[in-house]
């Protein structure tokens, strides 16, 4: 189906989708095309000022707080209103769109759900089209869902999470949708058309459009949501600073940034939130293209260590001085079944991550699944009220804090888990899932570039992996085959290895897995 708009919006649905006619409306379709027209050029700019900065990088230069916005830094200013229904966010739940996740996402005893179309999402057409239908349904008040293998019924209770919606990063196209001929931004459809359906029901409900913005390298990238929103709330006829959004700080260049962001933002923005695992895969794909910076093991890489100790601790301290909140991120692991003991290990390790972040002082954090809520929640009880918002950490890491490498050994088996689990993320992502329980962690579009990212820098450096052996070309291939034979015959674990081979040999590193990933799939 091939729906016009006008001369410069067609919508092409190669396939029949559910609800399609309920969100693919005149009024809805308008407003990603006014979006496209107006912000899409800005947003390209943008996209090339990144790999413009990565030459930078890449020919020495290493991160810094910008001189020119210094006057930003040290002038005394806030952020605007915080609404009601997001002062406490101890614990928020993360997820795909799906009609159970969602239902069980906003039932779980947690304050906050984070509907995600970004890390844990495979922008599949139909999934993209049937999350909006289920947000919208949420608002409503008609989201429901039977699953058609167990029969069991799925309605909302008495008391759901707030919402809050994550659309895809501004590097991410939607080819289904295309205004002037081109396709338009999925961070645009994906936002358009939420705010479109959803923001009167949610402010009628006591709520609003909430969101959370993935992946930005930058106040410039900032600015840009900013004016998206401006235009958008005139668009819709809502008040100013009526969006409210909490900005992930997962690349290294946004996090010298982040008064910036927050200034940029300042009638719109709620927070930020430390993304850990993009910030790994941002730390190494940024800084790593140089022999002197090779990454220890991915297990190695923890939060209380080195360059993620301390960004969390300045992210903290930058968002209390301006009111804003400070969530902290994802611990991998997740429940396993059917091993009391690895499950035991499981829960102490979640409950270890967020004793750590309340003690920093984040004001709340991310759980991955239902089970782990009341983890989270017990160990962000030991905070006096609802937030640690007036607390304002005096001791704030500085550059070369921010910059310090993990130490740590690469072994063989941290090579055979990087391939394992990068061929095995992109398998699920080519059919269609974009999270993933491996190995009893949780794995996602974010923790699978560090293993491809960590690979390919092994092997353009030849690392010592072991102490004793280099990383080569043949034991790369030798391993993958070793792997995906012992992977057996699960769907599409041969295109997986082999996009997974291009990315890690590739002469130039590859922006995104997913760029080329979106290309075989739908
Ligand atoms: C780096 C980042 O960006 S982090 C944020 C992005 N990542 C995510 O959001 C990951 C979210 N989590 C998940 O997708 C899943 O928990 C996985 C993939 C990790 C594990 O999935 P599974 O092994 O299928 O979970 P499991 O079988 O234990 O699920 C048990 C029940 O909990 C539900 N459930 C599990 N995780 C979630 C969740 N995050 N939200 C809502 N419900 C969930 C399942 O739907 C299932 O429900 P049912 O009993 O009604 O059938
Ligand atoms: O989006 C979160 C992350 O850790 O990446
Ligand atoms: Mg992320």
């Amino acid at each position: 189906m091939t729906m016009l708009l006008d001369r410069t919006m067609a919508v092409a649905v190669p396939c029949a989708v559910d609800g399609a006619k309920e969100i693919l409306t005149e009024g809805a379709l308008g407003f990603v095309a006014a979006l496209h027209e107006r912000f899409d050029a800005r947003r390209l700019d943008l996209l090339a000022a990144r790999i413009e900065r990565q030459q930078r990088f890449d020919a020495g230069e290493m991160p810094d707080f910008p001189a020119e916005t210094r006057h930003i830094r040290e002038a005394d200013w806030k952020i605007g209103p915080i609404p009601d229904d997001l002062v406490d966010r101890r614990v928020e739940i993360t997820g795909p769109t799906n009609a159970k996740m969602v239902i069980n996402a906003l039932n779980s005893g947690a304050k906050i759900f984070m509907a995600d179309f970004e890390d844990a999402t495979a922008p599949m057409w139909k999934e993209l089209v049937e999350g909006q239908v289920n947000l919208r349904n949420r608002w409503l008040g008609k989201l429901d869902h039977t699953d058609p293998d167990s029969g069991k019924y799925y309605a909302l209770g008495e008391d759901p999470a707030v919402l809050i919606v994550r659309p895809r990063g501004w590097h991410l196209i939607e080819r289904h949708v295309t205004a002037q001929g081109l396709p338009v931004s999925g961070a645009l459809f994906d936002f358009g058309m939420y705010l479109w359906h959803c923001a009167a029901n949610a402010l009628a409900a006591g709520s609003g459009p909430y969101f959370y913005l993935p992946k930005l390298e930058g106040r410039h990238e900032a600015e840009l949501w900013s004016d998206v929103f401006a235009f958008s709330e005139e668009w819709l006829g809502l008040e100013r600073g009526t969006i409210k959004a909490t900005v992930l700080i997962e690349t290294i260049p946004a996090a010298f940034e982040m008064d910036e962001i927050l200034y940029a933002l300042r009638e719109n923005v709620v927070g930020l939130n430390c993304g850990r695992w993009d910030y790994i895969f941002s730390f190494i794909k940024r800084l790593g293209r140089s022999p002197d910076r090779l990454t220890p093991d991915r297990s190695a890489m923890t939060m209380d260590k080195a360059f993620l100790a301390a960004y969390s601790l300045r992210l903290i301290a930058t968002c209390h001085r301006r009111g804003a909140f400070a969530m902290g991120g994802m611990s991998a692991a997740i429940p396993v079944k059917g091993d009391e003991d690895a499950n035991r290990r499981a829960m102490a390790m979640v409950r270890a991550d967020k004793l750590r972040e309340v003690g920093n002082g984040h004001d709340g954090t991310w759980v991955a699944h239902p089970a782990l809520v009341q983890v989270a929640m017990d160990a962000f009880a030991s905070m006096s009220g609802a937030n640690q918002l007036s607390t304002v950490p005096g001791d704030i890491p500085g550059r070369d804090a921010m910059l310090t490498l993990h130490a740590g050994e690469r072994t063989e088996a941290g090579v055979r888990e990087n391939i394992r689990v990068a061929v095995q993320y992109i398998a699920a992502w080519l059919g269609g899932r974009g999270a993933v329980p491996l190995y009893n962690l949780m794995e996602d579009a974010a923790t699978a570039e560090i293993c491809r990212a960590q690979l390919w820098q092994w092997l353009r450096y030849e690392a010592l992996i072991d102490h004793d052996r280099r990383f080569s070309r043949d034991l790369f291939e030798e391993w993958l085959a070793d792997e995906l034979r012992n992977l057996g015959d699960g769907p599409n674990l041969r295109p997986a290895a082999l996009l997974l081979h291009e990315l890690a040999t590739a002469p130039e590193f590859e922006e995104f897995l997913t760029l080329p990933a979106y290309e075989m799939i739908d």
